[in-house]
C-alpha cells in the first residue's frame, strides 16, 4: 500500500518559479501523469518526488506499507531522470548489473530479470553492446529496463516514451499496462497525449508551474471544456432561431443544412435536451462531442497562457497607476 501526497508544492530556481503552490494524490496502483509543455515543471515535481531535491515551501507525505516516511526508500522505486543516467561507455549487461546489484538484487535474480527484460524488450542480442553504440531508442529501452528490473512498487518516470518509436511507444505503453495490473504504481510525464490518453488513471496538467487542471480523464475533460458540445442531425432542416430559442440550449452553431452542434444550458439536463428538440422535429443522430486529449490541452494551455498575462497587464496597470497617484 502506497500513497503520496503532495500538499501546496513550490520550487523555484533563482529567478524562475518552477512549481507554484501544486496539491496532488498519488493512490496505489494507479498510473498518474503529469502533462504540460516544456517548461511547466514536470520534472521539477518528479525530482523533488524521489528526494533530489527539496520543495522551498509546502509538504511531501508518503505512506509506504503502513508507514509513514518524509523519503522513499531505494529499494522501493525505479526512477527514469530526464537526463538519464547510465554509463555510456559500458555494456547493457555492466550497466545493468551495476544498477540490478544497487538495488539489493542477488546474482540469480539478476540474472532471470535480465533474461526476461532484454528479451522482452528485443535486447539481447545487444546484451555486451557499449551503450554509446545502441540507438537513442534502443538506450531509452535500456534506462526503462534499469527502472523496473528490481520489481519495484513504484515507477517514476520522465518522460518514458520520447525516442521510441510508433512500435516501441505501444510496447512501452503495454509493459506500463502490465506492470500496473501487477500492482506497480506509475508516475510519468510525457508530452505523447493520445497515450496518456489510453493510459493514464489520473492526470495534472501544469503549466508555468501552475496547475491548470487534474483528475481523471473525464474530470479533467468537464474542467477544461465545461460546455459539453453535442452533435445533433434532423431528418428535416431546422432554422437556427428556432433551435436558439429552445430554454436547454446555450450555443448553437450550424455544421450543415441538417446539422448542428450546440451545447447544454446549465441547470437542464441531457433528456431535457433531448425532449425539446424532438419536439422540433425528429432526429436522425445525437451524440456527445468528446474532444481528444490533445485538443484539450492545446486550449488549456492557451488559455491560461492568456489569463497569466491578462493578470500581468492589470498588475502592471494598477502598479503604474499607484506611482502616479
Ligand atoms: N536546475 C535548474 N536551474 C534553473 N532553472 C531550472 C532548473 N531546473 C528547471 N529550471 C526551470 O524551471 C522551469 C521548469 O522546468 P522543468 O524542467 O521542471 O519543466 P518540464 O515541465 O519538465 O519541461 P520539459 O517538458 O521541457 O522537460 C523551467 O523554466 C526551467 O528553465
Amino acid at each position: 500500500m502506497l500513497r503520496i501526497s503532495a500538499y501546496q508544492i513550490e520550487k523555484s530556481y533563482s529567478t524562475v518559479k518552477a512549481v507554484n503552490r501544486v496539491s496532488f494524490e498519488v493512490q496505489s496502483g494507479q498510473i498518474f501523469a503529469l502533462l504540460g509543455p516544456n517548461g511547466a515543471g514536470k520534472s521539477s515535481l518528479i525530482r523533488m518526488l524521489v528526494g533530489l531535491t527539496r520543495p522551498d515551501a509546502g509538504k511531501i507525505n508518503i505512506e509506504f506499507k503502513g508507514e509513514q516516511l518524509s523519503t522513499l526508500p531505494k529499494r522501493c522505486y525505479g526512477y527514469l531522470p530526464e537526463d538519464r543516467g547510465l554509463y555510456q561507455d559500458r555494456t547493457v549487461r555492466q550497466n545493468l548489473t551495476y544498477i540490478g546489484k544497487l538495488r539489493g538484487m542477488t546474482a540469480s535474480e539478476l540474472d532471470s530479470a535480465l533474461r526476461l527484460w532484454c528479451d522482452r524488450l528485443d535486447l539481447s542480442e545487444k546484451m555486451e553492446d557499449n551503450l554509446n553504440k545502441l540507438s537513442k531508442g534502443n538506450q531509452q529501452k535500456v534506462q526503462l529496463i534499469s527502472c523496473v528490473l528490481h520489481q519495484p512498487d513504484l515507477l517514476i518516470l520522465d518522460e518514458p516514451f520520447s525516442g521510441l518509436d510508433p512500435v516501441n511507444q505501444e510496447h512501452v505503453l503495454s509493459i506500463l499496462t502490465e506492470l500496473k495490473q501487477s500492482g506497480t504504481t506509475v508516475i510519468l510525464s510525457a508530452h505523447q497525449m493520445a497515450l496518456i490518453e489510453r493510459l493514464a488513471d489520473q492526470m495534472l496538467l501544469l503549466n508555468k508551474g501552475e496547475l491548470v487542471a487534474q483528475g481523471s480523464l473525464a474530470e479533467v475533460s468537464v474542467q477544461l471544456d465545461p460546455k459539453q458540445w453535442y452533435e445533433v442531425s434532423f431528418t428535416q432542416q431546422i432554422s437556427t432561431e428556432a433551435l436558439q430559442g429552445l430554454t436547454a440550449v446555450a450555443e448553437c452553431n450550424r455544421l450543415e443544412a441538417t446539422k448542428v452542434q450546440l451545447t447544454l444550458n446549465p441547470g437542464y439536463s441531457v433528456s431535457q435536451l433531448l425532449q425539446q428538440l424532438s419536439g422540433l422535429a425528429d432526429l436522425a443522430d445525437f451524440s456527445r462531442i468528446q474532444p481528444s486529449l490533445h485538443q484539450l490541452y492545446l486550449t488549456a494551455v492557451q488559455n491560461h497562457n492568456q489569463q497569466q498575462s491578462l493578470s500581468k497587464q492589470a498588475r502592471q496597470q494598477q502598479n503604474a497607476e499607484g506611482d502616479a497617484a
